[in-house]
């Protein structure tokens, strides 16, 4: 039988709210049975964790970041995502290419035409993977996207963890990064979920649980 897995990344700015739900969401899946790889972007891999500590912290130009969060994206479908989805499992990936054009596209303004190119290279799809995609380039199946006015995620992140080269950023920036995944989300309607982050925790759980049991991926409780 082929084995079909489900491959779901979560974006939006620096302090939406993602880290806050992904592991009650990997713990849902498992109560229901399921094989979870909970993975991020950039890491994932020894290598691609050793290129996010470099692009996180260091100084570089815009193209030298492009390729190093490429290289690990490349690193870590290979030896994660690809073999996951492969055994059938649920992967959960904090961030995937939708970020790249959010944050170096948007954000950064880097050449877009560069980061589609690089996406072809990178995900193209393997000749012997199993599981589905739409185009011959590895996608996620969702991607679950939590927006949230820039102004509201400073004040939650303020004194909640040392910056880094991106949470340090301001406002201005992630207004640009927002409208990158406004543009992302537009471009691919089918596969984003937008989440209103601004609510409540509970009431983002809620709107994210109940798009997944009425795809039939959860059980009501
Ligand atoms: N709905 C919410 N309302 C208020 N604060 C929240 C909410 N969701 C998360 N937070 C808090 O905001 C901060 C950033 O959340 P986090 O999940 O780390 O964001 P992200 O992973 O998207 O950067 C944390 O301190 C978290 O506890
Ligand atoms: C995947 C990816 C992340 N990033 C940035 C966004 C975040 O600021 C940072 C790390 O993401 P994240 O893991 O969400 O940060 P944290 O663990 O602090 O919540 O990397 C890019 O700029 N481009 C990318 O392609």
């Amino acid at each position: 039988m082929t084995k079909t897995g489900l491959f779901i990344s979560f974006e939006g700015i620096d302090g939406a709210g993602k880290s806050t739900h992904i592991d009650g969401l990997a713990a849902a899946f498992k109560a229901q049975g399921r094989q979870v790889t909970l993975t991020r972007e950039p890491g994932g891999t020894p290598l691609a964790e050793k290129l996010r500590e470099m692009v996180l912290h260091d100084a570089m130009d815009s193209l030298t970041e492009a390729l190093l969060i490429f290289a690990a994206r490349r690193d870590h479908l290979h030896h994660v995502i690809e073999p996951a989805l492969a055994r059938g499992d649920v992967v959960l990936c904090d961030r995937f290419t939708d970020a790249t054009f959010a944050y170096q596209g948007s954000g950064r303004g880097f050449d877009l035409g560069v980061l589609q190119q690089l996406e072809q290279w990178v995900q193209a799809i393997p000749a012997d993977a199993v599981s589905p995609s739409s185009n011959g380039l590895r996608q996620p199946d969702v991607t679950v996207w939590f927006e949230l006015d820039p102004a509201i995620a400073a004040v939650r992140l303020a004194g909640a963890r040392v910056p880094d080269r991106f949470e340090a950023q301001p406002v201005e920036f992630f207004q640009k990064v927002s409208d990158g995944y406004a543009a992302r989300a537009q471009a691919d309607a089918q596969r984003f979920v937008r989440l209103d982050a601004a609510q409540t925790r509970e009431a983002v759980w809620q709107q994210l649980h109940q798009n997944f049991v009425q795809r039939g991926w959860l059980s009501e409780t």
